[in-house]
């Protein structure tokens, strides 16, 4: 699950996001005899934003509100000026976006299921996204790369000025934990547990699948106070308000909510690994002896043997591990807000460090490692 980092003002002040929206794909075959392939991905950026153009201007969501339309419709409809709008259609019809007959466009079987807004998908949030922040900031690379590219840490502080910005930032973080909900609450033994805490929780949306899936469990969202409306309205959404609750704070400054074990989704690498390790050592702090605590992660670089990327050997000490996903990994570095993902090593030397046992390392889901430690 990928990261705030275009160069923008807006995207430089927003927050991580979890899991990258890029994923790395195979290399690609360059054949020396024949320079296609590096043409193709040399221009590959021609064909990425032309799909995310057509979620930006709503293709999808229109061609799945009328089932199919014409281009003078869709010009309409769209507000599109009409003289590109075709070619445009066409293109992504070669894309196999959508389909095309008797002159109507339709979405294809892939378009309709993931990247019309609101059909659940997590695709369609994280295009969205890369959209209005990654591209821009992949367009900077080789300055990125030059300068170092590292930016300030995430800043929620921009969240309650801008309602629309922390809708758009719920439903991302919903949309990504739809899928590890369930597993969540299924790979964890919650038997001893009473209480859990979902410590920068969001809305609630993760710690509800594992309330419903333990019906013995109460819970708590810790979050910043701007999530607190947010939550009332999710968790009456969902019948859980007599079993969830939410407390406000800010999780380096003010007291974690006690609870038998504490849950840090997606949050760790939100922040610089010194920040990282005073959170670790505060929900140390904060569980009494065999209190669990609960990370999963998009983290870097298994410890069970995958391919290592080749690293400078000037530089060895300095690289990063970005044996898991190369793409995800520089994003992160380069555009991350000083957050940066971390490795699968790094995570159990950071829970180690701070004094707890690990008892599990597995892999949550397609994206994600899920750590349970536990305070001894
Ligand atoms: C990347 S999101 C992860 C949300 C959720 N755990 C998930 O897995 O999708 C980070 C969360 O941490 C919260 N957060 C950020 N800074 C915080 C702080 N200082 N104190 C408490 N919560 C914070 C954010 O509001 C946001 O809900």
């Amino acid at each position: 699950m990928l990261p705030a980092m275009a160069p923008t003002r807006d995207a430089v002040a927003g927050p991580r996001t979890g899991p990258p929206p890029a994923q790395t794909v195979a290399a690609p075959a360059v054949d020396e005899t024949d320079p296609a392939g590096l043409l193709r991905l040399g221009l590959a950026f021609c064909e990425s934003k032309a799909l995310l153009s057509a979620v930006e201007l709503g293709v999808f969501d229109a061609l799945h509100e009328t089932g199919s339309s014409d281009v003078d419709e869709l010009v309409a409809r769209l507000g599109l000026h009409p003289r590109a709008a075709g070619t445009f259609l066409d293109l992504l019809v070669r894309l196999g976006l959508l389909t095309r007959a008797a002159g109507r466009y339709a979405n294809g079987p892939g378009a309709a299921r993931h990247l019309v807004r609101g059909n659940g998908s997590p695709v369609r949030e994280l295009l969205d996204r890369a959209n209005r922040m990654h591209y821009a900031a992949w367009g900077g690379l080789a300055d990125a790369l030059r300068t170092g590219g590292r930016r300030p840490e995430a800043d929620y502080s921009v969240m309650p000025r801008d309602p629309q910005r922390l809708r758009r930032f719920l439903n991302l973080m919903d949309a990504l934990t739809t899928a590890i909900g369930p597993l969540l609450a299924e790979a964890v033994d919650w038997a001893a547990v009473r209480r859990v805490a979902d410590v920068g929780g969001g809305r609630g949306h993760l710690l509800s699948y594992v309330l419903t899936a333990h019906p013995h469990l109460s819970g708590v969202v810790f979050d910043l106070p701007h999530n607190a409306g947010p939550f009332a309205e999710y968790v009456a959404a969902r019948g859980l308000g007599d079993r969830m609750t939410f407390q406000p704070g800010d999780f380096f400054a003010d007291p974690l909510p006690a609870a038998d074990a504490l849950i840090f989704g997606h949050v760790l690498h939100d922040w610089s690994p010194r920040r990282r390790a005073v959170l670790v050592r505060r929900a140390y702090d904060a569980l009494a002896d065999g209190g669990l605590l609960v990370v999963y992660e998009g983290l870097l670089g298994a410890d069970a043997g995958e391919e290592r990327l080749p690293r400078h050997p000037a530089t060895r000490e300095e690289q990063p591990d970005v044996s898991g996903d190369p793409v995800a990994a520089l994003d992160m570095l380069l555009f991350g807000e000083g957050s940066s993902e971390y490795t699968e090593r790094e995570c159990r030397q950071l829970l180690g460090g701070a004094g707890f046992e690990l008892l599990a390392v597995r892999p949550l889901g397609e994206r994600d490692t899920l750590v349970v430690a536990r305070k001894p």
